[in-house]
């Protein structure tokens, strides 16, 4: 372990899970008073793969009460009592994380401080908003909230509104910018040999980058696309603070997003993305407000438990 961190007395002797969903990992660590105000470079440090405990990011469990954005969740919904304050590997905020979140409502589970019935949900304050997560045959699922398109409609056609280009690809490719609270940039190539081909080992360069960087998603739609009323993607993921992952649960709701929208009318609003960890669901609904919803759903697992020696 990294002297720095078990040099912070704040951190020594700190229990910590470590989870994951469809291989998006994360150290899990429960502040029930908020004691443990862990800095970008401790948390750099414990997902350090080689010389800390190893994740795609940090998932601190903290009540609500305790932060300025939680106290403005709990304005807006005073059941979520608990705050999912999320980091990147490299230490970065990040608004959401969708395979963090159905982690992170395991972890509060495991860790005896919730519990979620069979047909019960329960609220979750993240920076992108309040979530609302119940239980499935194989682990939960997640009312992610309306999408939106990041750029507005007039520097968009109807196809694309940036181009994103990663070596192994022989020319810049078009893509759709979508936010599902967090930036993502979705890609479509033709083949899987394409998708195979690129290099993710740095971040890809895309044009316009969103405002607030992106997470880019390489997608290819299945052929036929739509099965049983069913459409599916396979997708590679470039994570922003991270690098490549094994799977994104924002960037497989924003990967349906734009393969419905190239699909065009008569596209299904059922989704399975498959990705390197596995599959994650993603389902469209009329939500709250008169908007459409996107809900995510998929395993969530976790692996050890410990604490920083
Ligand atoms: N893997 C996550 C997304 C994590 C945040 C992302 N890297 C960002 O910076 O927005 C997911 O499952 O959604």
């Amino acid at each position: 372990m990294d002297e720095s961190l078990t040099n912070t007395p704040a951190l020594k002797g700190l229990p910590f899970s470590k989870g994951h969903g469809t291989g998006n990992d994360f150290v899990l660590i429960a502040d029930p008073q908020d004691q443990h105000l862990i800095s970008p470079e401790q948390v750099a440090a414990l997902c350090n793969r080689h010389l800390g405990i190893g994740g795609d990011g940090l998932i601190r469990a903290v009540p609500s009460r305790f932060l300025p954005e939680g106290r403005g969740i709990l304005a807006e919904e005073p059941a979520a009592e608990w705050f999912m304050d999320y980091r990147n590997g490299d230490g970065s905020l990040s608004e959401m994380c969708g395979n963090g979140v159905r982690v992170f409502v395991h972890f509060l589970i495991d860790q005896g401080l919730v519990t979620l019935g069979a047909g019960e949900s329960l609220a979750i304050g993240t920076r992108g908003g309040v979530k609302r997560i119940s239980r499935t045959a194989d682990g939960y699922a997640v009312d992610m909230g309306p999408w939106e398109f990041i750029f507005p409609a007039d520097a968009r056609d109807k196809a694309m509104d940036s181009l994103v280009h990663a070596d192994g690809l022989e020319v810049a490719r078009p893509a759709l910018s979508v936010s599902m609270g967090n930036p993502h940039t979705v890609v479509a190539l033709a083949e899987l040999s394409e998708l195979e081909a690129t290099e993710l080992y740095k971040a890809p360069q895309v044009d316009p980058v969103p405002p607030h960087g992106t997470n880019v998603e390489f997608v290819v739609p299945a052929e036929p696309l739509v099965h049983d009323g069913t459409g599916t993607i396979t997708m590679r993921v470039h994570e922003r603070g991270v690098g490549e992952t094994q799977s994104c649960g924002t960037g497989a709701c924003a990967a349906a997003v734009a393969i419905r929208h190239w699909a065009g009318d008569g596209a299904p609003d059922s989704w399975n993305v498959n990705v390197p960890g596995g599959v994650v669901r993603v389902r469209f609904f009329p939500g709250s407000g008169g908007r459409e919803h996107v809900e995510l759903s998929g395993p969530a697992v976790i692996v050890a438990t410990g604490s920083l020696s």
